[in-house]
């Protein structure tokens, strides 16, 4: 039993001595084990640093071959820069050279050019006067021939002297009329473009030829006519109130004398209705006195802007070109020679009305001014200072206006018969017309036209007459009776009277305002 329990101890012992010893082996490999790993940790984390510091050489290596390259390679540039410059400075040099010898090649060419130029042309002279000295002692010998045998032969003295005195003759003649058929086309060409119209320019002679004709129609056809019309031929186309005509026949003969005299011209205003002649006298006057006349209108002057102060002055510059003195009508003057305070007048405008008054400031002994208007007091005051007479142009009264009627019914209706005012050149080459047949047309339906047709200015009177001719030309037998001619005065009467009441509502402001 002892042995048993001895060999159950035995047993035990030995069980748990195996079992320490297993133990003890498996704390021994776990040491082991943790050594092992940490070995490798210290080994992995040796082997991490080694890295770093590898991959940091390795940079810091490549930087520094970066920068060895990269100062190699600007060495190498600034050493072809150098070259460059180098090389530019040689061929600068030897473009200079080559410049210069090339200059001198040039030079001494040149001289050499010269030289013989200078030679030839020596001798060039030389011969040619040789040759001069050879012709001039021929000629001479040949004008003394020639002297001998005219001083020898009584005839051909004459001859050429004759001939001499008719080249000299010719060659005088000629050199005058292009002379004078230069004036005229230059007059006609340097008409500034303001002027209308203007008698500057026109051959007198033909002046000369129609007044001629004129008289010729008149002589033939003076047995024709009676009454009225025979009053009207005698005071001319224009239709004036006997004292109105008096004074502009006054001053057309004033103007003619201040001109026979040299004294300074008087300047006149025309004022009046529309249509009542104003151009016509102005026309009439410069006739009359012997001046050059042109005409301008107010209203071309606006539409110039800045450039009108220059066509004034022109008009004055061109008007001194006149020999006989010009009279300047300026029509629609209100248009530009308002009051210089106005507001409606443009800067330009302004300046245009100072040059007029610049070149009208003095009197003058080339200029005959005429304004007219039909607003006379818009004139600025300066402009009205400088005028020496003011012609009122009414409207015709009943007994011009029955004048009027006869100076168109036989302008307009009577032409075959001839008034001598109307011929004009163009009449000769027309077709011929159809003739109008005047039926019953007495005096006393005229002067009852002339009752009706109170407010008519002579325009309008004109066209009235023209009208009736083309009523008598819408006729086939083309007759004028009393009947038609009363008929068209009504009607014109009519629109007379319609156009004033537009007028006077087109003026009238309206309801609202
Ligand atoms: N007194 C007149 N005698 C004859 N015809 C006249 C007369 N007045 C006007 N007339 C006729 O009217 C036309 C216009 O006349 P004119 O141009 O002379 O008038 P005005 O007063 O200058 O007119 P405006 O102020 O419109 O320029 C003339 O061609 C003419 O046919």
């Amino acid at each position: 039993m002892l042995w048993q329990e001895r060999q159950r101890k035995l047993a035990e012992e030995h069980r748990n001595l195996v079992q320490q010893k297993a133990q003890a082996r498996a704390q021994g490999l776990r040491n082991e084990d943790e050594l092992a790993r940490k070995r490798l940790q210290t080994d992995h984390e040796a082997q991490r640093r080694h890295n770093t510091e590898l991959v940091k050489m390795q940079e810091e290596s490549s930087i520094r071959k970066e920068q060895a390259r990269r100062s190699t390679e600007e060495q190498i540039q600034a050493q072809q820069r150098l070259t460059e410059k180098e090389r530019a400075e040689i061929e600068r040099e030897t473009i200079r050279v080559k410049a210069m010898a090339e200059a001198e090649g040039r030079a001494h060419e040149a001289k050499l050019t010269e030289d013989h130029n200078r030679r030839m042309l020596i001798e060039r002279i030389n011969g040619e006067r040789e040759k001069w000295l050879a012709a001039i002692n021929t000629t001479f010998s040949h004008i003394e021939e020639g002297v001998r045998s005219l001083l020898t032969d009584r005839n051909k003295l004459v001859m050429t002297v004759g001939g001499a005195t008719a080249l000299a003759a010719g060659i005088y003649t000629t050199r005058e009329g292009a002379r004078v058929t230069w004036g005229y086309v230059n007059r006609i060409l340097g008409q500034p473009s303001l002027i209308r119209e203007s008698s500057i320019g026109k051959f007198p002679w033909s002046g000369l030829l129609s007044q001629a004709m004129n008289k010729v129609i008149r002589n033939k056809t003076s047995a024709g006519t009676a009454g009225p019309v025979e009053a009207i031929k005698n005071n001319g186309d224009i239709i004036l109130h006997p004292s109105l005509q008096r004074r502009i026949q006054h001053l057309a003969k004033a103007t003619s004398n201040t001109k026979i005299h040299q004294a300074p011209f008087r300047n006149m205003l025309f004022y009046g209705p529309p249509g009542t002649g104003k151009t016509m006298v102005a026309r009439e006057i410069a006739r009359k006195s012997g001046l050059d006349y042109a005409m301008m209108t107010g209203g071309d002057v606006a539409p110039l802007g800045a450039q009108a102060v220059t066509k004034i002055h022109e008009i004055f510059d061109w008007a001194k070109k006149s020999k006989k003195g010009l009279l300047l009508f300026i029509d629609e003057a209100d248009a530009f020679l308002c009051e210089r305070n106005s507001i409606h007048m443009s800067e330009a405008q302004r300046s245009a009305l100072n040059a007029l008054l610049f070149r009208t400031g003095d009197q003058s002994r080339d200029i005959v001014l005429v304004l007219a208007t039909n607003r006379p007091g818009d004139l600025d005051s300066a402009i009205t200072d400088r005028i020496d007479e003011v012609i009122e142009f009414p409207l015709p009264r009943e007994e011009e206006r029955f004048k009027l009627l006869k100076l168109y019914l036989k302008k307009y209706l009577c032409s075959d018969e001839g008034d001598s005012s109307s011929l004009k050149w163009g009449h000769l080459f027309k077709k011929q017309q159809q003739k109008i047949t005047i039926k019953d047309l007495s005096d006393n339906v005229i002067q009852e036209a002339a009752r009706k047709t109170e407010g008519f200015s002579g325009r309008e009177i004109a066209k009235l007459m023209a009208s009736v001719q083309a009523a008598v030309y819408a006729r086939p037998d083309c007759v004028l009776d009393s009947q038609l001619f009363r008929e068209v005065v009504e009607y014109k009467v009519e629109e007379h009277h319609q156009r004033i009441k537009l007028a006077a509502e087109g003026s009238q402001p309206t309801k609202n305002q």
